[in-house]
């Protein structure tokens, strides 16, 4: 049996930032991948989805400001961009695998625990020092019939005909995300919501408000509508809810996203895992002495996001290579849908502490100011919370908000005082970093 100073199963952003580090050193590393090498983020995930962003954002803008200078709106066409698409990020996979493999073993299969301290992959067996895994999420499918009729994230990223009609079903992150870029390029959406409300990590106010652009859009909203079963009937497909049917040529379900455990063959291991991915200690280790979880697969409250993967991938190599014996401290962590507008926060979230007489909140309506008037942004508001004198959450609903955001992090990251930001800082004008001075007691 081989053996190797560590065993990373996945090659997703946790695995891939470790697997960088580690080839700075004299390690043995094997890298295990099921699927493409580099995960979901650079392949059917963030990276895809800000890049069709790209020429969606324009179309949407060039909407908002017909009548305001612009004469024409700009349309989509989705083969070309998807074209663009696909010549971009389809050889990404054998790239990754290429840089991967520069450094360390790989094995390309899905691995398995044959025992607590043994892998399996392609019929061989290997043991490590270090058995790491970091295996991600997938999307959830729903349990219903007709289930073969749903599409995930990774279909409709790469769907090359825009189909007329598309109904997503959740509005998470994902679901909204991908129901503003098929609405830009021309589909007709309605959003399936099984509860009164979306996202959720967000304000009620930036969540009505996000819906009603949206709407405004003519992307239709489903509330309270549970999803039973989907048929094909001669006219498309059939979605039947506990609130009458909703036609369809294409449904992409938007459900959430489960941590990849069951091919790992758990059951053969002490490992423990629960519906969130697999537990691990402070520092990242599982159940189990010697293998450790990063990323997506594991069980935390921090959300599950590429940056957080790559932390704990760099956490670990630390740790393991003995340049920290800490447990693991996650930074401020923010995070922001990529929808039109977008939606961003950081901290504290306003309504957890509207009545919480040891905070304040102040809303701050944009849309007065040049730059927002000349963007015809008509919702744009920031939502501070202050504890004292002391930031400690923003969010923000606006065309810019994810990057906008950034100007705080350092803020409440930090714990900088107005005082010490308005000596140290001028930022560039007319940005909203200019007027954060303004807004720190
Ligand atoms: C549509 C979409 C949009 C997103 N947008 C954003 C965004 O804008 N910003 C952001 O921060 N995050 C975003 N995310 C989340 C982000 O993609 C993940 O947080 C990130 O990819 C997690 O990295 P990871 O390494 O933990 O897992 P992954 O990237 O999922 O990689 C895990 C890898 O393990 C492999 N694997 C699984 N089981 C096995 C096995 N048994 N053996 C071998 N290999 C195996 C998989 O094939 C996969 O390649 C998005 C996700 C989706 C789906
Ligand atoms: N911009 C970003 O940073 C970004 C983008 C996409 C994904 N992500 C990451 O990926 C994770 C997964 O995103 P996601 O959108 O798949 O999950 P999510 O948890 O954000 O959203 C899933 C949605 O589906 C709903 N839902 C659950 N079960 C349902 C059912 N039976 N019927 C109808 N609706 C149901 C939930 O209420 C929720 O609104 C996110 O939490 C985030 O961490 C981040």
């Amino acid at each position: 049996m081989k053996k190797y100073d560590e065993i990373l199963i996945g090659s997703g952003p946790a695995a891939y930032k470790m697997a960088n580090l580690l080839a700075r050193t004299s390690h043995k590393v094997l890298v295990i991948e099921g699927f493409e090498y580099g995960g979901t983020c650079p392949n059917y995930g963030c990276e895809p989805k800000i890049f069709l962003e790209g020429a969606v954002r324009t179309v949407l803008q060039s909407q908002q400001l017909l009548n305001h200078g612009i004469g024409q709106p700009a349309q989509l066409d989705w083969q070309a961009l998807m074209r663009t698409k696909l010549a971009r990020f389809n050889p990404w996979p054998a790239e990754t695998r290429e840089i991967i493999k520069r450094n360390h073993d790989i094995e390309d299969g899905y691995a398995h625990f044959v025992d607590d301290h043994t892998i399996m992959v392609n019929g061989y067996q290997y043991q490590a020092n270090h058995i790491i895994i970091a295996t991600g999420q997938a999307p959830n499918i729903l349990d219903i019939p007709g289930k073969k009729y749903l599409h995930t994230s990774y279909d409709l990223l790469s769907l090359k005909q825009l189909p007329k009609r598309i109904a997503v079903i959740g509005a998470g992150f994902v679901g909204l995300e991908l129901a503003t870029l098929v609405a830009a390029a021309g589909a007709d959406v309605t959003v399936i919501v099984h509860s009164d409300r979306v996202l959720r990590d967000f304000t009620a106010v930036e969540d009505r408000a996000l819906v009603e652009a949206m709407q405004d859009r003519g992307i239709q909203f489903r509330f309270n509508t549970v999803t039973k079963a989907v048929s094909q009937t001669a006219a498309g497909l059939k979605i039947v809810t506990n609130q009458g049917s909703v036609k369809t040529d294409y449904i992409l379900d938007a459900t959430g996203r489960r941590p990849n455990v069951e091919r790992l063959a758990l059951a053969n291991t002490g490992i423990k895992h629960d519906r969130h991915g697999i537990k691990v200690d402070g520092h990242l280790m599982t159940s189990v002495d010697g293998v450790y979880a990063i990323g997506d697969v594991v069980s935390r409250k921090q959300p599950k996001l590429t940056p957080v993967a790559e932390f704990e991938g760099h956490y670990l190599f630390d740790y393991l290579t003995g340049k920290t014996s800490q447990e693991i401290v996650y930074p401020i962590i923010g995070q922001a849908a990529f929808t039109f507008p977008e939606v961003a926060r950081v901290g504290v979230n306003a309504d957890d502490v509207a009545d919480n007489a040891d905070y304040r909140v102040k809303m701050v309506p944009l849309k007065y100011g040049s730059l927002y008037a000349g963007q015809n942004d008509q919702v744009s508001t920031l939502t501070l919370v202050f504890k004292g004198q002391q930031l400690v959450g923003v969010s923000e609903i606006d065309d810019y908000a994810a990057d906008d955001i950034n100007n705080f992090l350092p803020i409440i990251g930090l714990k900088i005082s107005g005082e010490e930001y308005r000596k140290r800082i001028l930022a560039i004008y007319p940005t909203l970093g200019d007027k954060v001075a303004g807004l720190l007691p």
